[in-house]
């Protein structure tokens, strides 16, 4: 696996990518070692559907690339496992190192999309390694914390590295998170609107505690 949270992974939930040795604690990943990586060819039409490589056997007809973004903390990691496999991840916060994927293939009007979503790590010195996984990408997911005011501040930051290094037809949105935590709000969703809109990108706000709707 590319990175981190051991504690809060699943046994073989996530891709294997081989490692570097770590400087200083976990383990880190070096672009490229995971597939696909940096030189798929950037993002253009969806792939068409096949079989999975590298088991779980699922089958498809079309795929997508997506990313998720954001400020460390913000709950990137805790979203996709929720719509991976519907659980949220209650308890220590052990920070990504690198990057991980996970693979969800869902049915959108009687198609099998297959959904690969790259889960980054939101600290800084992780950037240059995320950096080369936004050119293949379809969608991205920009996440900020509802109750940690720095983490929308940083927004803007974050939409310059994503105009500098994904494709200019990338799908973005942005996610407003722990809106369960309601009391410590810190964001206004008016604020987020009109960011949102100054930046062109589909804003949703929701909590990961939430039960998801049925499939
Ligand atoms: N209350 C609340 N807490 C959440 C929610 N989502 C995540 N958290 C908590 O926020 C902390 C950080 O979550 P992660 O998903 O690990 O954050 P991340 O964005 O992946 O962080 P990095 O890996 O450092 O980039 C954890 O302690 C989670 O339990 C949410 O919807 N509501």
């Amino acid at each position: 696996m590319s990175r981190k949270k051991t504690p809060k992974s699943k046994a073989g939930s996530a891709p294997a990518t081989s490692a570097l040795p770590a400087a200083n604690g976990p383990r880190s990943v070096r672009p490229g070692t995971a597939r696909p990586g940096p030189k798929a060819p950037p993002n253009g039409p969806p792939q068409p559907g096949r079989s999975s490589i590298g088991g779980g056997g699922d089958f498809y007809d079309v795929a997508f690339k997506v990313m998720l973004v954001g400020d460390s903390g913000v709950g990137k990691t805790c979203l996709l496992v929720r719509f991976k496999d519907g659980a949220f991840l209650a308890g220590t916060f052990i920070s990504t190192v690198g990057i991980d994927f996970r693979n969800k293939v869902v049915d959108v009007d009687g198609m099998k999309v297959k959904l690969q979503i790259w889960d980054t790590a939101g600290q800084e010195r992780f950037r240059s390694v995320t950096h080369a996984y936004y050119r293949d990408a379809h969608a991205l997911l920009l996440l900020y914390d509802v109750t940690n005011k720095a983490s929308f501040d940083s927004i803007q930051a974050w939409l310059m590295e994503i105009q500098e290094h994904a494709q200019d037809d990338v799908v973005l949105m942005l996610l407003g998170n722990k809106v369960d935590s309601a009391q410590e709000r810190a964001v206004k969703r008016e604020e987020a609107e009109k960011l949102a809109k100054g930046a062109e990108t589909a804003l949703h706000q929701g909590p990961q505690r939430a039960p998801l709707p049925a499939a």
